[in-house]
């Protein structure tokens, strides 16, 4: 059994017991913990933050808790010394609540309540990136009524493409997000901005997209960034000390694919900021990075037992999982393509053959992986293991057909534990009012 290593954690293993990661056999963890469930190498994702803040020091990374948040997580996050972009009044508790100081937070949203900012401003979050022109006003009244001053970045959609799938390109001109450079709207905000009395401008942001295997698309927003920040000085006197370039780095999800690593993406980025810093008269900002997906995909496999095998005279063998849809949405959403391996089984034939693997869900889109090769004999009760799950997936699962939804285990130096447990039928059927 071959398994590319840049698909699977850092520390899977292939022996004669099945898989291991992190030094725990995965048939154990099946046992233990049931399927479906996401196995999460802890010290993977901790020598990617690692790798991510050394890339970028004297500068600042902010984990884009979107990917995959829990309180185990943003603990990790902190002790690495990364900061977290959060989007919610949720994801702003859970790293709260895991002890991460507000200082170490982003607030992000194109439509943040009231009560979002209100608390933000209260836990003293470092920045807030405005989103648009409503929400300059309510969070100026906010700060106002609290009588300081809060922080921000104004988020600009720079007009570039990123080169992804259309649902998550986020910084051509016509989005829902931001403010676009090209039709003025991006320097109205800045103005607007520096006359909010509970408002104190520091930096820009852009955050061009996810899923984004092109470097030369964030060097391109860099370079329009910078000149924007020169603009600020000549037409307000304002001198912006921050830009972030937010997050989207891509993965390999199958074998061909191939991603930057943060440790060439990293130089490229500060140089040209430098060079064209140096050109426009303006100081070095300092900068923040937001990565979601780069950190947290690919330390995580989900990990699924074959319930069915339809095997189909001149048609595809459909194998059918105990999950689906319901732990990984990005098929259906995005077209996505995954790999998968059987994780436990030693005595597999040698043969392989192209199957479907799919879900349990109502939906003929419910697809796992659409041409998974797996051995010939597969049978009932095999496990299969889908790497590059950690990011998307846990975080957007979801009650469809009422499942509950997996538990994630993290594994490190031979043992497991949980940092989200299974939700059970009752939690599902909780909130139901008979
Ligand atoms: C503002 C912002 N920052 C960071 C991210 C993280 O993106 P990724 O997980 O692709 O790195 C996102 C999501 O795309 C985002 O919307
Ligand atoms: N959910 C998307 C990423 C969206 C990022 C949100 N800004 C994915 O799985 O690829």
């Amino acid at each position: 059994m071959h398994l590319p290593p840049h698909l699977w954690p850092a520390t899977t293993t292939h022996g004669p017991d099945g898989l291991t990661i992190g030094g725990v056999r995965l048939s154990d963890l099946a046992e233990e913990f049931g399927t479906p469930a996401f196995v999460l190498d802890e010290d993977d994702f901790r020598a990617r933050c690692r790798a991510w803040r050394e890339a970028f020091a004297g500068h600042d990374v902010f984990y884009a808790a979107k990917a995959f948040l829990c309180h185990q997580v943003a603990q990790w996050l902190h002790e690495e010394g990364l900061g977290i972009d959060v989007c919610s009044a949720g994801e702003l508790r859970t790293a709260r609540r895991a002890g991460v100081p507000g200082a170490s937070l982003v607030l992000h949203g194109n439509n943040k309540s009231p009560a979002e900012l209100a608390e933000a401003v209260d836990h003293g979050v470092a920045l807030v990136v405005v989103d648009s022109h409503d929400e300059i006003t309510r969070l100026s009244d906010i700060a106002t009524r609290r009588g300081g001053r809060q922080q921000v970045l104004v988020r600009v959609t720079p007009g570039v493409e990123a080169h992804t799938h259309a649902h998550i390109t986020t910084g051509t001109d016509d989005q829902k997000f931001g403010f676009s450079l090209s039709t003025g709207s991006a320097h109205r905000a800045i103005s607007r901005i520096v006359d909010a009395p509970g408002l104190e401008l520091v930096g820009l942001h852009s955050h061009l997209g996810s899923q984004i295997l092109r470097p030369d698309v964030f060097v391109t927003a860099a370079d329009r960034l910078v000149s924007l920040m020169a603009d600020t000085v000549r037409t307000h006197g304002v001198l912006l000390r921050r830009l972030d370039l937010g997050g989207g780095l891509g993965i390999a999800y199958l074998p061909e694919d191939e991603a930057p690593d943060v440790r060439g993406l990293a130089p490229l980025i500060i140089e040209r900021v430098h060079k064209a810093c140096a050109d426009g008269g303006i100081p070095m900002p300092r900068l923040a990075v937001e990565p979601g997906r780069a950190i947290a995909g690919p330390t995580t496999v989900t990990l699924y037992t074959v319930g069915t095998i339809k095997r189909q005279r001149g048609l595809r063998t459909w194998v059918s999982v105990d999950g689906g849809l319901s732990d990984n949405l990005r098929p259906a959403l995005y077209d996505a393509s995954y790999t998968a391996s059987l994780a436990a089984r030693t005595a597999a034939r040698e043969t392989e053959e192209t199957v479907t693997v799919c879900g349990r869900h109502c939906e003929s889109g419910d697809i796992v992986v659409d041409a998974a090769r797996l051995p010939a004999d597969l049978t009932i009760g095999d496990l299969i293991a889908v790497p590059a799950s950690g990011a998307y997936h846990r975080s957007m699962a979801n009650n469809y057909n009422a499942q509950p939804r997996p538990p994630v285990v993290a594994v490190r130096d031979g043992a497991a534990r949980l940092v989200v447990r299974r939700e059970t039928l009752d939690d599902v059927l909780r909130l139901d009012v008979p």
